[in-house]
């Protein structure tokens, strides 16, 4: 049986986390929070997940790399100096990093990038997402990770093309970009849109996120799957064998 240890465990996926552990027969070893020492945890755990917040990931990683513990990481926000560490750490545990550990959302990136692939530069790519007021990070982890797929579809990579937001007079649109749009309010769970706008036609992708135990049971899910694998690089993609 599974053990895994829950960083954020008091934040909403925390304890989303927690409950599906508990339904599936997954052990929680411990869990951390602001403040607490992440190395006990650690070295309790089969596994790790991460669901708190970007200044707490490298000690996590550390923690995980001492204790040579795989670890899921769902915490969004990341900054590039984040995924260096995220790639230091790969060299000695198994690591799987996603924006979003949901099936459907897992399944839209795979539809995303063919659809990019499939239709020519001349279809603009727009990515607008909304969240519930508490969140603290835009765009969402998972409009980037939709926004990395829509790149590899054409062949690029998303920092080369990128547009956050747009206000004022910012001119008219430039052919390859991929725009986002962050919408912020009430307890909106996670809604996602995917828009290739072509000339006279459009199609739209979208997930809407009702309840937070998608996320959780994709994190549960990865989190057994991952525990004693090869050190390396993970995708969740993998784990729900798309
Ligand atoms: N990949 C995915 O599928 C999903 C990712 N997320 C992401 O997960 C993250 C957490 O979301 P959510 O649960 O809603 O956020 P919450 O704010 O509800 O929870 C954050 C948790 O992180 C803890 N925390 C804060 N600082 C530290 C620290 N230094 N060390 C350890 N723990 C710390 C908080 O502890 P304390 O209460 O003590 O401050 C709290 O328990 C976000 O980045 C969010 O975007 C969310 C949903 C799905
Ligand atoms: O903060 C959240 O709530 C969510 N965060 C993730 C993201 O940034 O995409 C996943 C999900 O949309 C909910």
């Amino acid at each position: 049986m599974t053990s895994i240890g829950i960083y954020g465990s008091n934040g909403r996926m925390g304890r989303a986390i927690a409950t599906i552990a508990a339904s599936e027969g997954v052990i929680v070893a411990g869990g951390g929070d602001a403040g607490s020492d992440p190395l006990p945890v650690a070295y309790a755990a089969d596994v790790l997940v991460d669901f708190s917040t970007p200044a707490a990931l490298e000690s996590h990683l550390a923690a995980a790399a001492a204790a040579r513990t795989p670890i899921v990481i769902g915490t969004t926000g990341l900054l590039n100096t984040h995924h260096a560490l995220i790639e230091q750490a790969a060299d000695v545990i198994p690591v799987l990093q996603t924006g979003n550990t949901s099936l459907g959302v897992t399944l839209l990136g795979v539809l995303v990038r063919e659809a990019a692939a499939r239709l020519g530069a001349d279809w603009d790519i727009e990515i607008a997402e909304m969240h519930h007021r508490h969140k603290v990070d835009a765009p969402s982890g998972t409009a980037l990770l939709l926004g990395e797929a829509a790149a590899a579809g054409r062949g690029t990579r998303l920092a080369e093309v990128r547009v956050d937001s747009r206000a004022g007079l910012v001119g008219a649109r430039t052919e390859g970009t991929i725009g986002f749009a962050s919408l912020r309010g009430g307890s909106v769970v996670g809604d996602h849109n995917v828009v290739f706008a072509g000339e006279g036609e459009r199609i739209e992708i979208a997930h809407r996120a009702d309840d937070r135990t998608i996320f959780a049971r994709g994190a549960v899910k990865a989190a057994v799957w991952l525990a004693g694998r090869a050190p390396g690089r993970y995708a969740m993609a993998e784990v729900l064998g798309l």
